[in-house]
């Protein structure tokens, strides 16, 4: 039975600051690597054992996914790194202190920014510190100035189609290492969860989330590995 496997990164430094994120590479802190390490053991524990991975190409996940393949004993299957799996991009609000902004803009509008569907955070400004335009890892691809939850499910569901789901189609069990909103993403469309409800959904770091399908590849329900 062809089976996806999703995590969210272990807890980044920047999850423990309680600053924005979004597209900015930070690293895993000591927790997030024990939480990703655990991940994998939970894989082995319950003999769900990847055979193809696929992750972004920022820092927490890539080493989430290595963690997680050392841990389980399959660093050697194949992997795919792509951008479409990138956290969303927070445009103006990267790098920013999640509660200084509350305090600056009110509870509401901060909700609005992080859980909203569609409305993007204000644009990043070009020459900012956080501009990733001209680093190597994107060259040639089109860097978002910021992304709504819309903008990223319009960037994440094209690869689902064309790169996941055809590995599934072919019988595979694949893990995708990524990022909150990106899988948040992948689970709305998933499990069909509307534009509204989709505002209250939050994925915990290092949790593997299960997706069976069955022949027609419809998906089952989604369960938490640990309450397997
Ligand atoms: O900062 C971010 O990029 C994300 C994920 O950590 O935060 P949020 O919970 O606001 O979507």
């Amino acid at each position: 039975m062809p089976t996806l496997i999703l995590v969210r990164h272990g807890q980044s430094q920047w999850n423990l600051e309680n600053r924005f994120t979004g597209w900015w590479d930070v690293d895993l802190t000591e927790q997030g690597v024990a939480e990703a390490f655990a991940a994998g053991e939970l894989l082995a524990e319950k003999g769900l054992l990847p055979t193809v991975a696929f992750t972004s190409l920022q820092t927490r996940a890539i080493k989430t996914l290595h963690l997680a393949l050392e841990a389980c004993g399959r660093l050697w299957i194949p992997e795919t790194k792509d951008w479409h799996l990138n956290e969303r991009h927070y445009g103006g609000l990267t790098g920013l202190d999640k509660q200084e902004t509350r305090d600056r803009h009110g509870e509401e509008q901060v909700h609005v920014w992080r859980r909203s569907f569609d409305v993007p955070p204000p644009e990043l400004e070009s020459g900012s510190e956080f501009d990733l335009a001209s680093d190597a890892r994107y060259a040639g691809i089109p860097v978002p100035r910021t992304e709504s939850l819309k903008l990223t499910i319009e960037r994440v569901l094209p690869y689902w189609e064309s790169a996941i789901r055809p590995q599934l189609e072919a019988g595979e069990t694949v893990l995708v290492s990524a990022h909150g909103n990106s899988l948040r993403a992948l689970v709305k469309h998933l499990s069909g969860i509307s534009d509204a409800d989709i505002a209250s959904l939050e994925i915990p770091t290092g949790q593997p989330i299960v997706y069976d399908f069955d022949e027609r590849l419809v998906p089952g329900e989604r369960r938490y590995l640990k309450d397997i």
